[in-house]
């Protein structure tokens, strides 16, 4: 069965096209710059074959002019040009790439090129802002040139012109101005500069416009100089991105002075990652380690991303995808000639060699921060502390998939060691008898280090992670463990048996005064029981499983309204002087036991950081024992 070919409405799609491929309609320029930089391209790459182009790379230039009269912006270049088939194949066929075509043509050569088109739709997009376009053109090696007209959507006309030199002239008319839309703005100076700037900085032809300056000379009239004006032919884009030179060649200065004017940082980068891969895809990268923390890191304001290149032409600002979340600090750019220039961002989110881009520098991040751990372990400090907050929650997040990642560039404070130490050097250290990882968390390091629950194991010597953030607690538990040492809170977790014997006999002996104490505070507490860890302070509060008393904090923080609770348990130290007062009082003076009961219980939830259910009841019960 014969096979029919589809029939589209022309008019309709370019309308389509035009309308809905580009999100900003200033991309324009981009588009017309880059078609002027293949066609130079092209016939650079011609003269490697053919002695009559008598130009060399040198003498490519794409010149950019404008006429405010007459409402049009002219893009020429000096490059291959169209004759008549060219123009109807090309610019009469919508979705027709001459630079698609052109690859395919020169194969492997193309190294020595850098052809950005590929998808003939670019050229469109001038519609976006324009009335009427003129292309005006000479093949190279043709006596004709042609002009090139079209409105838009209602079609074109071919016509032969004069033009004595090769290449081709882009002259676009621009809309009238309405409410929304001030399309005048693509007439002035500046406004050009800046597009030139951000979307064409690296092509690598200069682009050129002439542009009035004011020069002093020697006033006849008076003894200040006259400012005279001159027009000079300024080139405005830097040509050579810094990621296409080799890094030996590049000075450090250069690339902090890059990081600082691209994403406006005031201080330098803590670390330049230089990436270039060929293979499955070929793209170089520049990323950068801020060396401080932007003032909107941890809010919802701050946009992570990496400034996205297509051969030297920017296509995303930001693209979120080349970054996983736990990297999100990293900022830079990255340029792959496999990309296409007019790939729209819900495409790009799926887009194969955009995964493996990603895959790859999220690799290349971890390892050049485990190699600064390993190496510059004082520029590692520095970067943990302004970015390693994000590290954690990285592990957090999604179940906990990029635990494996991660968990060897976490630090903690260490309680023997007096300074931030990794899961490695903990687990390196740890004596042959012992099974756990213990962590004990609290406000700040002091806080934690005066915390009586870790006297007994401090005694001992064990070394004991110090948790300050929030996030910690949750990262200790979807670790669950490290090298198979599994973590515990030295605060809750079970010490050895001969104490529990110990408490057992303890809770045996005193168990009228346990019951007192339970019974006087009621559901306040969820058990009142003997201690196993404490010396020299006579109470504590303990959690025992599930949340912790951090995690409750940090609930209570985020949700207020909610009362989330971690489990209390009163542990009591039978050995100390306050135990036996009450002991004592519980017999004699049961009035005055349930005062000490629910002072201690009120002591503890302090040591713990935690609020008092009732702050003014404890005073008065203070006050009362000093009468
Ligand atoms: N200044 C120019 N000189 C020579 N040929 C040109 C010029 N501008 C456009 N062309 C031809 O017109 C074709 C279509 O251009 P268009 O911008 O629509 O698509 P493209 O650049 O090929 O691909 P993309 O849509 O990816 O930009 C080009 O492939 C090229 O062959």
């Amino acid at each position: 069965m014969a096979k029919e070919q589809f029939k589209a409405e022309s008019k309709r799609l370019l309308d389509l096209m035009i309308n809905s491929i580009y999100t900003h309609k200033e991309i324009f320029l981009r588009e017309i710059i880059s078609n002027a930089s293949d066609a130079c391209d092209k016939l650079c790459y011609q003269a490697l074959t053919d002695d009559s182009v008598k130009l060399t790379r040198k003498d490519f230039k794409i010149d950019l002019s404008v006429n405010k009269d007459a409402r049009t912006i002219t893009v020429t270049d000096n490059g291959i040009g169209m004759d008549k088939e060219d123009l109807e194949n090309n610019l009469g066929v919508i979705a027709s790439s001459g630079s698609y075509k052109f690859k395919q043509e020169v194969g492997d050569d193309t190294k020595d090129t850098d052809v950005i088109g590929q998808f003939g739709v670019g050229f469109y997009s001038a519609f976006m802002v324009c009335d009427q376009v003129t292309v005006r053109t000479r093949k190279f090696g043709s006596d004709t040139a042609y002009q090139w007209q079209s409105s838009g959507a209602d079609g074109y006309t071919v016509t032969e012109c004069d033009k004595s030199d090769a290449g081709t002239e882009v002259i676009m008319h621009l809309k009238d101005d309405t409410e929304d839309e001030h399309y005048s703005e693509f007439l002035e100076e500046w406004k050009l500069r800046e597009l030139i700037k951000k979307y064409s900085d690296y092509i690598r032809f200069p682009i050129r416009m002439a542009v009035t300056k004011t020069k002093k000379v020697a006033s006849c009239m008076s003894d200040k100089p006259d400012e005279v004006p001159y027009v000079e032919m300024e080139t405005l884009n830097s040509m050579v991105p810094i990621w296409q030179r080799k890094k030996a060649d590049v000075k450090p200065e250069e690339y902090n002075e890059f990081y600082r004017e691209k994403f406006h940082d005031f201080a330098d980068p803590q670390r330049v990652i230089t990436v270039s891969a060929e293979g499955a895809v070929t793209y170089k990268a520049l990323l950068f380690i801020p060396g401080a923390t932007p003032f909107d890191f941890y809010t919802k304001e701050y946009e992570k991303g990496l400034q996205l290149y297509s051969s030297g032409v920017l296509i995303m600002d930001k693209c979120p995808d080349l970054l996983p979340e736990h990297f999100r600090f990293v900022r830079g750019v990255v340029d792959s000639p496999d990309l296409s220039l007019n790939i729209s961002r819900e495409l790009l989110q799926h887009d194969r060699q955009l995964k493996v881009i990603a895959g790859n520098l999220e690799k290349k991040i971890k390892s050049e921060l485990a190699k600064m751990l390993k190496d510059e372990r004082e520029a590692y400090e520095t970067f943990w502390k302004n970015f390693g907050r994000q590290l954690k929650y990285g592990v957090v997040s999604e179940y906990g998939i990029h635990k494996d990642l991660l968990q060897d560039l976490l630090l903690f404070w260490s309680s023997t060691e007096k300074k931030l130490v990794t899961l490695d050097e903990y687990v390196s250290r740890m004596k042959e008898d012992q099974k756990v990882i213990y962590y004990a968390a609290g406000d700040t390091v002091d806080k934690i280090d005066k915390l009586p629950q870790l006297e007994a194991l401090k005694d001992q010597g064990v070394e004991i992670l110090y948790f300050t953030e929030e996030v910690d607690e949750f990262v200790a538990q979807t670790l669950r463990s490290y090298k198979d040492k599994e973590f515990r809170s030295a605060m809750d977790g079970a010490s050895d048996e001969s104490a529990q014997e110990k408490a057992k006999e303890e809770a045996d002996t005193h168990k009228d005064v346990f019951a007192f104490v339970k019974e006087t505070l009621g559901d306040a507490v969820a058990e009142v029981k003997p201690s196993t860890r404490l010396k020299s302070h006579p109470v504590c509060l303990t959690a025992g499983e599930g949340l912790s008393f951090e995690m409750e904090k940090y609930f209570q923080l985020m949700q207020p309204d909610n009362s989330i609770k971690a489990q209390r348990i009163l542990e009591l130290n039978t050995e100390h002087p306050a135990f036996t007062a009450l002991e004592n009082a519980v017999t004699a003076d049961p009035e005055k036991a349930k005062i000490y009961a629910k002072l201690l219980y009120d002591q503890a939830l302090l040591i713990a950081g935690l609020p008092l259910d009732d702050p003014s009841g404890y005073t008065d019960l203070v006050c009362g024992l000093m009468k």
